[in-house]
């Protein structure tokens, strides 16, 4: 279906959503496509710099802190001081845009909520715009909705989490908006429609807009964010300084940059979050092809104690005090089952040794993905803050990171078992058929899965194949046997009781394509995203 909606130049081609005219407005479109005219030029050209400078990565199997930005790194400078609502992050709850989530989130007794446009999210049409209406409805405090007989509603007993909004990456085009012919960033999209319904009344509310940042690759882009942020708010009259950005350290080259990071949005900073398992993709992704000594062992094995990704968020924590800006850690993907205590428990107790960890290292807060995880979240950073709302007073400069302990993967202890290649099929599949049916963020086996878990299987998977790699049973890890392990996993899936089995076949047949496939595929979500409405 297309229609050409009364802004110039903008056509919008997907169908008809509920509530979709008060989101799709010619004015909103009109005010996404100056963004697009304005910035998805430089995008482009920023995409192509991370191509070139993975292939470096991938051959030299060196990454190396910027000649160039030194004297930023060595310079005197702090970020913009956070606004009331951001100074205390102790409990951040993540989760989709779906209105019953969005309530639960709302509600959770979490300081924040990441409403997630990005990991957590399928890009339909319809969720792409019925989250948009949700946001909207969230910030209004109007968000409430009966679902199998349930009245869900904001509470008027509990402090309502904030809404920080994760648009999506900038690798991601939304192909239902065309501007001047072509499809818009579906980060402008994100960004774009939610600052322009919420900005002015989540100013109005101390509630925003705030925003995390999902992917990036270099300082660049988060200059390209920052220039973005400055026009929208001089369009459309909103003091300068009000958004406020947490940029997600989740990729290799970024950890490089986190200084330059801060100091590019320092005027729009809410600070830096270890995504772990974005990060650790990335790890993969980028050395794919470097040597064995960064081929990782079973994806079960790798921990946030493993000495490259210690190194890493010591680093974050350092960075962001000595600047002035939030360090927030990343989430433990172990949930609670209320069906099953003793699942419960160990996903707790597992919560518990993570938050711990993260708040004794000096981190101001951290996320969590369920909300019966909050509470576990909520003791282990009040026991070291206290009735303090962060301790960005801790400076950590006792951390002292290298280039080399950044790219230290080869101590990582673990073994590479068959187990963990069926296992890493297995999650891959269901997650990708979960995703293709709408659903970005699923239970798998009692851990979260999103698009970044499902990348490292994936991609761990390639690794294995293409470096040749002999499992601790003395089997070598090739085509025939991803193949194979494919077809059983599909078999067991089609045999499964209440395994939704409509998106079976193609998601057997990308996860072939993005596991085994000689050529590496940037994010499955691209080829997945050609598959859906
Ligand atoms: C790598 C990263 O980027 S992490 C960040 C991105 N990922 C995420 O945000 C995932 C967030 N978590 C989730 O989506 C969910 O917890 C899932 C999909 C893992 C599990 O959800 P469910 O299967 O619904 O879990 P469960 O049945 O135990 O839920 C119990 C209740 O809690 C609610 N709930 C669960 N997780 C969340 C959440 N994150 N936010 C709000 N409500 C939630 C459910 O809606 C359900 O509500 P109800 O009792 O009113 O029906
Ligand atoms: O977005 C978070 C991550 O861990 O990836
Ligand atoms: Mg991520």
């Amino acid at each position: 279906m297309s229609r050409t909606t009364p802004a110039q130049g903008v056509e919008v081609r997907g169908g008809p959503v509920e509530r979709g005219d008060e989101i799709l407005t010619p004015e909103a479109l009109e005010f996404v496509a100056r963004l697009q005219r304005s910035f998805g030029a430089r995008r482009d050209e920023l995409l192509a710099r991370r191509q070139q400078r993975r292939d470096e990565a991938a051959r030299t199997g060196k990454l190396e802190f910027l000649e160039e930005t030194r004297h930023i790194r060595e310079s005197d400078w702090q970020v913009a001081e956070a606004p009331p609502a951001l100074r205390d992050r102790r409990v951040e709850i993540t989760g989709p845009t779906d209105r019953k989530m969005a309530v639960n989130a709302l509600n959770s007794g979490a300081k924040v909520w990441l409403a997630d446009l990005e990991d957590a999210n399928t890009p339909h049409w319809e969720n792409v715009v019925s989250g948009q209406v949700n946001l909207y409805d969230a910030i209004r405090k109007q968000v409430e909705l009966n679902s199998n007989g349930k009245q869900y509603k904001l509470r008027d007993d509990v402090e309502h989490a904030v809404p920080l909004v994760r648009p999506r990456g900038w690798h991601f085009d939304e192909r239902h908006i065309l501007v001047d012919g072509e499809p818009v960033v579906g980060a402008l999209v994100d960004f774009g429609l939610y600052f322009f319904h919420n900005a002015q009344e989540g100013q109005r509310r101390g509630t925003g807009p705030y925003f995390y940042l999902p992917k990036m690759e270099s300082h660049l882009e988060a200059r390209l964010w920052n220039d973005v942020f400055v026009q929208a708010q001089q369009d459309l009259g909103v003091p300068q300084g009000s958004v406020r950005a947490t940029v997600l350290i989740e990729t290799i080259p970024a950890a490089f940059e986190m200084e330059e990071i801060l100091y590019e949005l320092r005027e729009h900073s809410a600070g830096l979050n270890a995504g772990r398992w974005d990060y650790l993709f990335s790890v993969i992704k980028t050395f794919r092809s470097a040597g064995s000594d960064f081929v990782l062992p079973d994806r079960n094995s790798v921990t946030m104690t493993a000495s490259f990704m210690r190194a890493y968020t010591e680093l974050l924590v350092r960075t962001c005090h000595k600047r002035g800006a939030f360090a927030i850690g990343g989430m433990a993907a172990f949930i609670p089952n209320r069906r099953d205590p003793e699942v419960t428990e160990r996903a707790l107790a597992k919560i518990h040794d993570d938050k711990r960890r993260e708040a004794n290292d000096g981190f101001d807060g951290s996320w969590v993905a369920h909300p019966d995880t909050v509470s576990v979240c909520k003791e282990e950073f009040d026991a070291v803050l206290g009735d303090e709302p962060n301790q960005l007073d801790r400076d950590r400069a006792d951390v002292s990171v290298s280039a080399a302990d950044l790219l230290n993967t080869a101590e990582t202890p673990g073994d590479k078992t068959f187990e963990g290649l069926r296992s890493a099929v297995d999650v891959g599949v269901r997650y990708i058929a979960s995703w293709l049916g709408g659903n970005g963020a699923a239970g798998i086996h009692n851990m979260m899965e999103d698009a970044a878990t499902a990348e490292i299987s994936r991609s761990q998977i390639w690794q294995w194949l293409h470096n040749d790699i002999v499992l601790n049973d003395g089997r070598q890890v090739t085509k025939d046997l991803v193949r194979q392990v494919l077809a059983d996993t599909e078999k067991q899936l089609r045999d499964e009781e209440g395994f939704p089995s409509e998106n079976l076949d193609r998601a057997v047949e990308l996860f072939e394509r993005v596991a085994v496939a000689d050529e590496f595929v940037d994010f499955l979500t691209l080829p997945a995203y050609e598959q859906i409405d």
